[in-house]
């Protein structure tokens, strides 16, 4: 087992299996953005408003340029003075209007995303929290790079939505209901003849919309699964160069992309034929609109200065229409990202909650049957007993897929047992609350990762409250405080993905110190299979006698000198224990597992 084995990114089933489905619909996504803009409302609610009055400022435009406009029409005497007067009066409108609207302007998008951005902060803290909580089961169902696009992606989707597309729709909204009833005053007849026309139209964008948003959801499910391909051949590119299977990752990716790449056409059509029909009926309808108001003015039913006023409404109107189709688009993209995101939330998440206890370190394990709910049919243990006096070390040898990481999977209880009893200190090991059952065990894998930072968050990773002297304590203890101050910056040192590049022997000196600090009361030891030299492997061995002194030690032993020393071997097989004794004991036995795989290392 190693760090990795925590949540492994391969073997997975069919997400659906497992998810619960969010529930979607207009209301079910109007409660979210209520939950998060809630305690926004301060900055939320202002910023509606100036939206509306900015909406409504817009009318101030094409209100008073068509009355300066009919001011151009022939006049004389003191209708030409009075003409003169007015000019000035309404130009003076239109900047006053203007002016207050680019101010509202401003506030407006300040306002929207101070509320906007708070409330999607909150969204992503709790998404990532959610993520963390799952129970081993769901997070082994996923894949890890899709969990991590709900957090890049689509929170970014919904965000875009929130901070862009609402608003503008809402100002659009605006323009629209109120520019209609302004028309309608002007002349019923003119506006009811392009009113006419408008609800057909917008019943096929309903229609329309519905389909992209399907079309949407199924290119980001896709882009989410080529970003697996990613993540997965970044996390392992050792192994990618090493077999030198660049073409064969870039092949899986050409793949994913392809399909992604047919669905965004697909979608990209349908939206092409959405836009290409909203110009030309919407083009039409304002060219009717037109001819047939100038015939009215011809026929004297309207004045010029309420044509001209409809006119000018008429294209305002349209322009709030025709963007419409866009934003409806994205924002039913944003349908499909928050129906996701919610479906992560409504996920159920481990209860970590409850008293932290001390145990003693006292296991067992008894007729324990398991196996994977990826794989219900194979059991992977199958009567399965264990038992550990407290401070017992324990050694769990046997063949490669014998059950022995699994074994540590269920004292963690990343997984529960088909049948049988887990105890720690004799109760139930589901009686525990699972976050202070976790903190009574410590993990050394195999591979030791470390987190992006410097040694000294990494060791204090085992007890977030150390103190600087505990962690110098530990690094000792673990014999890695020489090495570690012979680095330039010492404990400061950052380590992780871009930092110092640490060796195996040292890595895992840091990851026993880590433990040391823990101080737990159990302690599980995954060995490396692969081989320090002479002088790492006399450090490490000394550490790690300090760290399991006094406490109950679980280990999946590869070394022969660490089975030696073990108070039991285990020896697993089809996940079960077929032998079970002392190093001589079971050495003894002529005919043994045990011997052969011993006498197998000797020959090493
Ligand atoms: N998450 C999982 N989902 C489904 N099957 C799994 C999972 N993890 C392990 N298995 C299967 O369970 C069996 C036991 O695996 P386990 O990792 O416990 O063996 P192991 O003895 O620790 O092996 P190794 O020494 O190679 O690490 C294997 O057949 C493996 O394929």
């Amino acid at each position: 087992m190693s760090d990795r084995a925590a949540i492994p990114v391969s073997d997975v089933v069919s997400p659906e299996k497992v998810s619960t489905k969010a529930k979607h619909g207009l209301k079910h996504e109007a409660a979210f953005f209520y939950k998060y803009l809630k305690p926004h409302a301060k900055v939320f609610i202002p910023a509606m408003l100036v939206l509306v009055i900015t909406g409504g400022l817009t009318f101030a435009f094409p209100e008073f340029i068509s009355r300066l406009v009919a001011l151009a029409l022939p006049a004389e005497g003191a209708e030409l003075e009075n003409a003169r007067a007015q000019v000035n009066r309404y130009a003076l409108y239109i900047v006053a209007a203007l002016g207050l609207q680019a101010v509202l302007a401003f506030w407006r998008i300040l306002f929207f995303s101070k509320a906007a951005e708070r409330a999607l902060v909150q969204v992503r803290l709790d998404t990532f929290s959610r993520i963390l909580k799952l129970p081993m089961t769901v997070l082994q169902a996923r894949r890890v790079g899709e969990l991590g696009s709900r957090l890049a992606n689509d929170v970014e989707v919904i965000r875009e939505s929130l901070v862009s597309t609402i608003p503008m729709m809402i100002r659009h909204s605006v323009v629209l209901v109120g520019g209609i009833i302004i028309v309608l005053t002007k002349s019923i007849k003119l506006s009811g003849f392009m009113l006419a026309s408008l609800p057909p139209a917008i019943l096929l964008v309903a229609l329309f919309g519905s389909r992209i948003r399907k079309v949407s959801r199924r290119a980001q499910d896709e882009l989410a699964a080529s970003q697996v391909v990613v993540d997965e051949s970044l996390q392992s590119i050792v192994s990618v160069k090493a077999f030198a299977n660049e073409t064969y990752e870039i092949g899986r990716y050409t793949g994913f992309l392809t399909s992604f790449l047919k669905s965004s056409l697909h979608g990209a059509k349908l939206r092409g034929a959405f836009v290409a029909f909203i110009i030309l009926v919407f083009m039409s309808v304002i060219t009717l609109c037109v001819w047939f108001g100038v015939r009215m003015v011809q026929s004297g039913e309207i004045n010029r200065e309420s044509f001209i006023a409809i006119a000018l409404y008429t294209a305002f109107l349209s322009a709030s229409i025709g963007s419409m189709p866009e934003l409806v688009s994205q924002l039913q993209k944003a349908g499909g990202a928050l129906e996701r995101v919610r479906e992560l939330l409504q996920e159920k998440e481990e209860n970590l909650i409850g008293e932290s206890v001390k145990l003693k370190g006292e296991l067992s394990m008894r007729g324990v049957w398991f196996s994977y709910p990826s794989r219900p049919d194979a059991h992977v243990l199958a009567d399965f007993n264990l038992s550990a006096a407290s401070g017992q070390k324990i050694a769990l040898v046997g063949p490669s897929g014998a059950g022995k990481s699994t074994v540590v999977n269920l004292l963690y209880r990343f997984y529960e047992p088909d049948k049988g009893e887990i105890l720690l200190d004799g109760k139930p090991s589901s009686d525990y609350p699972l976050s202070s059952l976790r903190k009574n065990f410590a993990l050394v894998p195999q591979e030791v990762l470390l987190f992006g930072g410097s040694i000294e968050e990494n060791i204090r990773y085992g007890r977030p409250d150390a103190s600087e002297a505990e962690i110098i304590e530990a690094a000792k203890q673990a014999n890695a405080h020489l090495f570690i101050e012979k680095l330039p910056e010492g404990y400061k040192t950052l380590v992780g993905e871009r930092g110092t590049q640490l060796s195996g022997g040292q890595r895992q000196r840091i990851a026993i110190a880590r433990a040391i600090l823990a101080n737990p009361a159990v302690l599980v030891l995954d060995e490396a299979t692969s081989s320090l030299d002479a002088e790492s492997e006399r450090l490490v061995q000394e550490a790690l006698d300090k760290l399991m002194e006094n406490r109950t030690s679980i280990i999946i032993a590869h070394r022969l000198s660490t089975v030696r020393r073990a108070d039991q071997i285990l020896v697993m097989s089809g996940g079960t224990v077929v032998e079970n004794g002392t190093h001589d004991e079971l050495y003894a036995r002529e005919h043994s597992l045990y011997r052969t795989l011993a006498k197998l290392q000797l020959e090493h």
